[in-house]
């Protein structure tokens, strides 16, 4: 297929009006202008094509730029079944008429992207172009499989992939903003599901690809990640808040999930790159820690009368003595990141680490704390989605807490790990605060009390 400058600003004009509406574009609210189209086609037709599109996110030069990953397919005649997929219409795209889908939506486009990943084959130019990878002794892609894009609050793209009696199903993750450099999403679960963890769904394979920087650089990293689809599974967020309105206890999952994230870490210390923390290397965290007091401080005005408390409950990172190594972590971890299947128990998804994050910063190893932080700050939340949860969020609290002592063996309650632990408890919360004042200011309260909290001379541990 021969792309065409033309085509490819057509194809512009059509996404800059129709991205700034879409779930997975984030800047939203400001002019958008587009300043690079790179089409790949996924393809020999070139129906399936993948649309590296570098916007810049209000007016001035000095404005974010951002690559968005576009998956669009290029029909010559509409598709009655896909009208609620179209895009537009242009009257000349590479030297014909061109009906624009959205291509998650598009069967088409799916398994052109299934098809690369099993052939383990590569599309598009020398300088613009993607290649498939099955993992090692990974999921084959099921034969004649129907599509079906997930709906919910994503910040990227999934695609369940259903599969015929004996096969499994798959779901196909398309990143949507594109960083140089490997995924964690990716890297990790691969590294876990290689050493035999069952606790991440089983991959099937990847694509990665090349595009062009917003500085105008060569960049290269993944753009999809297709693993075991857990058909008829449950997300612990979900499970967890229809105990508590249910004012049923949920300390026996809390406790499974304490030894299963346990279980998670212990593998991920052997299989990828630790760091010991050396007083310069905890130095560092205390630091990051520090920077994100003031960028939480500036981002919410809120904050500032907690600012100086804040900044001393994080430093004291910075003299703990026994610190375990740094290792490679979740990083984003609460528990709508975790589903429930019967067969499985407690299972840990999307390793891609927060999304406010750099993505060469989510890649260095971390406290392993910080995921034991996050998911103490998400029983909170769930407790605080009814008006009396009574001891329901410390109680979970507690039983977490056990059950991760009981695989790791030191009680992160005590010592220098009750510092560590304190101070990204915090860190956690504070995070949250921007989070919900940028995205859902209605739960704002929920990690502000939290600050205030955590914050109260007495014990930064209830339980
Ligand atoms: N392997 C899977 N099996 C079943 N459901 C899944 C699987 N992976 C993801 N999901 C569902 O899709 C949702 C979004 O996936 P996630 O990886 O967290 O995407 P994002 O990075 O866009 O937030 C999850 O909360 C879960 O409900
Ligand atoms: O899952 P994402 O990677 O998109 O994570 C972001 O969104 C989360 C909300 O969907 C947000 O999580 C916060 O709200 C959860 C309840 O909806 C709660 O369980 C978490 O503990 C809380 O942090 C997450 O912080 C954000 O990065």
């Amino acid at each position: 297929m021969k792309t065409s400058a033309a085509s490819d600003e057509a194809i512009a004009e059509l996404l800059r009006t129709w991205a700034p509406a879409q779930r997975w574009f984030a800047h939203k609210g400001v002019a958008v202008h587009v300043e690079r189209v790179e089409r790949t086609p996924l393809d020999e037709g070139g129906v399936a094509q993948l649309v590296a599109l570098t916007v810049r996110a209000g007016d001035g030069d000095d404005a974010p730029r951002t690559v968005y990953s576009v998956p669009i397919s290029v029909r010559p005649s509409p598709d009655p079944d896909l009208v609620a997929a179209l895009v537009g219409e242009l009257p000349d795209v590479d030297g014909a008429p061109a009906w624009i889908y959205d291509g998650p939506h598009d069967p088409t486009w799916t398994r052109a992207l299934l098809t690369l990943v099993a052939s383990e084959e590569g599309a598009g130019s020398r300088t613009v172009g993607v290649n498939g990878h099955s993992a090692e002794g990974g999921l084959p892609v099921p034969a004649g499989a129907r599509t079906k894009v997930l709906t919910g609050e994503q910040s990227n793209t999934s695609i369940v992939v259903s599969a015929d009696v004996g096969e499994t199903p798959l779901i196909a993750k398309v990143f949507r903003v594109l960083s140089a450099g490997d995924n964690p999403d990716v890297v990790v679960q691969t590294a876990l599901a290689d050493a035999g963890c069952a606790r991440v769904p089983r991959p099937a394979g990847w694509v990665d690809g090349r595009w062009t920087a917003p500085d105008g650089s060569a960049a290269a990293g993944h753009l999809a990640h297709v693993t075991e689809f857990l058909a008829g599974s449950q997300d612990a967020w979900r499970v967890a808040t229809a105990a508590v309105g249910a004012g049923e206890d949920f300390t026996e999952q809390a406790r499974e999930l304490g030894r299963a994230t346990a279980e998670v870490h212990a593998v991920l210390a052997t299989e990828l790159p630790t760091e010991p923390a050396t007083p310069a290397r905890l130095a560092a965290v205390a630091d990051g820690l520090l920077e994100r007091v003031a960028w939480a401080c500036a981002a919410v005005p809120q904050l500032h009368e907690v600012a100086a408390a804040a900044r001393e409950r994080v430093d004291a990172v910075r003299h703990v003595q026994d610190a375990p190594p740094l290792q490679r972590v979740h990083g984003d971890y609460h528990l709508g990141q975790v589903l429930h299947s019967d067969a499985r128990g407690w299972v840990l998804l999307d390793f891609e680490g927060e999304p406010l994050r750099p993505l060469a910063e989510r890649s260095l190893p971390d406290l392993a704390l910080r995921d034991v932080a996050g998911m103490l700050r998400s029983f909170d939340y769930a407790a605080s989605t009814v008006a009396d949860p009574g001891s329901w969020g410390p109680d979970c609290r507690t039983a977490f807490l056990d059950g991760y002592t009981a695989v790791v063996g030191a009680d992160p309650r005590t010592g220098g790990q009750a510092v560590l632990l304190a101070a990204l408890e915090l860190d956690k919360a504070l995070y949250e605060v921007v989070y919900e004042a940028r995205n859902r200011p209605d739960w704002l309260r929920i990690p502000l009390d939290a600050v205030h909290r955590l914050l109260r001379p007495a014990s930064p541990d209830p339980s």
